[in-house]
């Protein structure tokens, strides 16, 4: 898998170093245009499908989710800079499996599945995809043998292979074999059907296709209160222990009942509105770090 070499930095990477150069300007409405303008612009630069990446790559920071050789699934990917971020930073025996509801061109290293999150039958395809530990991950390629597969992943799930007596597994165990997942990402925000540019038949740009918020508060508020809580009751089915959650909501007065089911499921958990995110959107983001038992 090649990425451009514009993707290495991960010190001072560029966020940071954006942030900082706007920080330091003076007039506050040039400010905001400036961070508008400069992500935007930064991100075509670097190659990024949106300046959506910005968010993630501060959240990631601050917060350090992920890692090599991690299992990522990116929930809205489309069209697809999360994605193009969470391949950067678990390559390169990493997998990142993306899902959206609209066509659009898979990422250089992302396997990806239309279909509507909320459909339980699309959950559950995407449930037996990452049952297998393989499935998705890019072959390495030896310079012996040619291609050759990465083992599959460690930890809770080997040791209750290896421990188990084949009739003794509990449920318990038998549903933490079945969690293979390291970070689940959602970005989803409630499509809205599209309006104009149907003429263009368009994979790799898909906003020409569908818009992201309705400009109703309450609506793209309660849409995704249902999102998120979808989102996290999938994270419960197939998050490993101590791995991390990263959801986008449009706050509102439902998101204090969805903090709390967080705080079930993770040991700390984080609000925050990233600087790359529109000020004046409604948009915030909720990390749950590493899953409970
Ligand atoms: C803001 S965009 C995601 C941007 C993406 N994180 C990126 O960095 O490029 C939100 C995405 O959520 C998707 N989405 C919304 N509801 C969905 C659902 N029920 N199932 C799957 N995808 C959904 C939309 O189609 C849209 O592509």
């Amino acid at each position: 898998m090649l990425i451009s070499p514009l993707w290495r930095p991960l010190k001072g990477s560029w966020s940071t170093k954006l942030l900082g150069q706007i920080r330091s300007s003076s007039s506050k409405r040039w400010q905001a245009r400036q961070l508008k303008d400069q992500f935007t612009r930064e991100a075509a630069v670097q190659g990024l499908k949106s300046r959506a990446a910005f968010k993630l790559l501060q959240i990631d920071e601050k917060y350090r989710i992920f890692k090599r050789g991690q299992t990522v699934v990116d929930l809205g990917y489309a069209p697809g800079s999360w994605s193009q971020v969470a391949v950067n930073r678990t390559q390169p025996d990493g997998r990142v499996l993306g899902v959206d509801i609209i066509p659009a061109q898979p990422p250089k290293g992302v396997s990806t599945i239309q279909g509507n999150f909320l459909a339980p039958e699309i959950q559950a395809y995407i449930q037996e995809f990452l049952r297998n530990p393989n499935r998705g991950r890019l072959r390495e390629t030896s310079h012996d043998s040619g291609v050759s597969s990465l083992e599959p992943g460690v930890g809770l799930d080997q040791e209750i292979t290896q421990n188990k007596d084949a009739e003794e597994i509990s449920e318990e165990q038998k549903k933490a074999l079945e969690r293979t997942v390291d970070v689940v990402l959602s970005d989803m925000s409630e499509p809205w059907l599209q309006t104009s540019g149907f003429w263009k038949r368009s994979l790799s740009n898909p906003y020409n296709r569908m818009m992201n918020t309705s400009g109703n508060n309450f609506r793209d508020h309660a849409g995704s209160m249902d999102l998120c809580n979808a989102a996290l009751q999938f994270s419960s089915d197939v998050l490993k222990i101590g791995g991390h959650f990263v959801c986008k909501f449009y706050q509102g007065t439902e998101d204090k009942d969805l903090e709390k089911r967080l705080k079930d499921l993770f040991q700390k958990v984080h609000r925050l509105k990233p600087e790359s995110s529109r000020s004046e959107s409604k948009e915030a983001f909720f990390v749950g770090l590493n899953r409970k038992l």
